[in-house]
C-alpha cells in the first residue's frame, strides 16, 4: 500500500513573442504539469501535448488520469515503461517519478541515472520563422552563438544568408519542421557549410524519409519529427546523421537515456531538444545534455513568466537545475 497522491494541472503560459514554424504560429505554451506527493516529498513532471503526434490536452490528461490508480498504489518507473506508450503523458509521469525518487532518497537524479555531473550547457536559441530581413534583425539581438533558424518555404536560402550576414559569429542549426521545398534542398545543402550551418533538422515530412540516404556531407542531417524512441534508431541510422531526442517524444527521461545510448551505438550524433515549455520540462533534458553533442533547450526564454526557481540562462548558456526546481 502506498500513500502517493497525483495531481494534474493544465498550464497556459503567454509567450514573449509569437513563435512560428512551418506548420503555424502560437502565442502561448500549453503544458500539463504532474505533481506526485509521497511521505512529505514532492516530485514534478511536465509535458507538451503535440497535435503533430495526435495529442491534445484532453487526450494526454485522460491518459495520465487512466494511470492514477496504479501510480497512487506505487507503480514504479520501470513498470510505467511497460504500461504506457511513449509520448507526452508518460513523459510527465516518468519525470515526476525520477524527481520523487531523488527527493525521497536524497540522491540527485544525475547520480541515480548514471549521468555525468551537471555543468552549464550551451543551448541553441531559436529565431522564429519570418521574412529573411526580420529574421536577420531578430538574430542581431538573439543571445548566444548557436542559433536555430526556423525554415519553411520559399526564401529559405535567403533566410540563411541574411542571418549569416547579420551574425557571422554564430553557428546555425536550420530546422524546417518537415516544410523544406524539395527543389530548395540541393542549393541549401550545398551552400550551408559556407553560411555557418552546422546541422539541418528534419527537412522533409517524416513520411518521405525513404528519399534520404545517409552519406558523407559537409553538414549533418538530423531527424526530429521522424525520431521518437530507441526503436526508431536502426532505421534512422541509414538515413540521418543525428537525432533530436525530446522527452515529450520518448515518454520521459528513462527512454530518452536508452535512445541516446542506441543512437551512439549506431554512430549517430545526438541533440537534446525541447518543445515550447518552461523550466520543469527543461530540467531533465539539461541533465541529459551531458551525454549529447548539442542542446536546443531554449523553451523558458520564450515564456513571459517561468516557474519559481527556474533555470538561469546567460549568453546562450543554461545552468543546471537546482534541487529546488527538479532532480
Ligand atoms: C522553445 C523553442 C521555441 C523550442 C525549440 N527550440 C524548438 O525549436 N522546438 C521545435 C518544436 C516546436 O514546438 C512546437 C511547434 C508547434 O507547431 C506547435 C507546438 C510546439 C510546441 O512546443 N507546442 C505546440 C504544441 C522543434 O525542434 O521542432
Ligand atoms: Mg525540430
Amino acid at each position: 500500500m502506498s500513500n502517493r497522491h497525483l495531481e494534474i494541472t493544465a498550464v497556459s503560459s503567454p509567450l514573449r513573442a509569437a513563435f512560428a514554424i512551418s506548420r503555424g504560429a502560437k502565442t502561448e505554451a500549453v503544458t500539463l504539469r504532474v505533481r506526485l506527493q509521497q511521505d512529505g516529498a514532492t516530485g514534478w513532471g511536465e509535458c507538451v501535448p503535440y497535435a503533430r503526434y495526435g495529442e491534445t490536452v484532453e487526450s494526454v490528461t485522460a491518459a495520465i488520469e487512466a494511470m492514477r490508480g496504479a501510480i497512487e498504489e506505487g507503480l514504479t518507473r520501470v513498470e510505467l515503461q511497460e504500461r504506457m506508450p511513449a509520448g507526452a503523458a508518460r513523459c510527465a509521469l516518468d519525470c515526476a517519478l525520477w524527481d520523487l525518487e531523488a527527493k525521497t532518497s536524497g540522491t540527485p537524479v544525475w547520480q541515480l541515472a548514471g549521468l555525468p555531473e551537471p555543468k552549464p550547457v550551451e543551448t541553441a536559441v531559436t529565431v522564429t520563422l519570418d521574412t529573411p530581413e526580420a529574421m536577420a534583425e531578430a538574430a542581431k539581438t538573439t543571445q548566444g552563438r548557436l542559433l536555430k533558424l526556423k525554415l519553411g518555404g520559399a526564401e529559405d536560402l535567403k533566410r540563411i544568408e541574411a542571418v549569416h550576414l547579420a551574425r557571422p559569429d554564430a553557428r546555425l542549426i536550420v530546422d524546417a519542421n518537415e516544410g523544406l521545398l524539395p527543389a530548395d534542398f540541393p542549393a541549401i545543402s550545398k551552400a550551408a557549410a559556407g553560411l555557418g550551418v552546422v546541422l539541418i533538422e528534419q527537412p522533409f515530412p517524416a513520411s518521405d524519409d525513404e528519399a534520404l540516404v545517409r552519406r558523407p556531407a559537409p553538414v549533418a542531417i538530423c531527424a526530429d519529427e521522424s525520431a521518437h524512441t530507441s526503436s526508431d534508431i536502426q532505421d534512422l541510422a541509414r538515413r540521418y546523421d543525428a537525432v533530436n531526442v525530446k522527452l515529450d517524444k520518448t515518454g520521459g527521461l528513462t527512454e530518452a537515456l536508452a535512445m541516446v545510448h542506441a543512437a551512439r551505438a549506431s554512430g549517430m550524433g545526438v541533440m537534446i531538444g525541447c518543445m515550447v515549455a518552461g523550466s520543469i520540462s527543461m530540467a531533465p533534458a539539461v541533465l541529459l545534455a551531458g551525454l549529447c553533442d548539442a542542446a536546443d533547450l531554449d523553451g523558458p526564454l520564450w515564456l513571459k513568466e517561468d516557474v519559481a526557481n527556474g533555470l538561469t540562462y546567460r549568453d546562450g548558456w543554461v545552468e543546471p537545475p537546482t534541487g529546488a526546481l527538479w532532480g
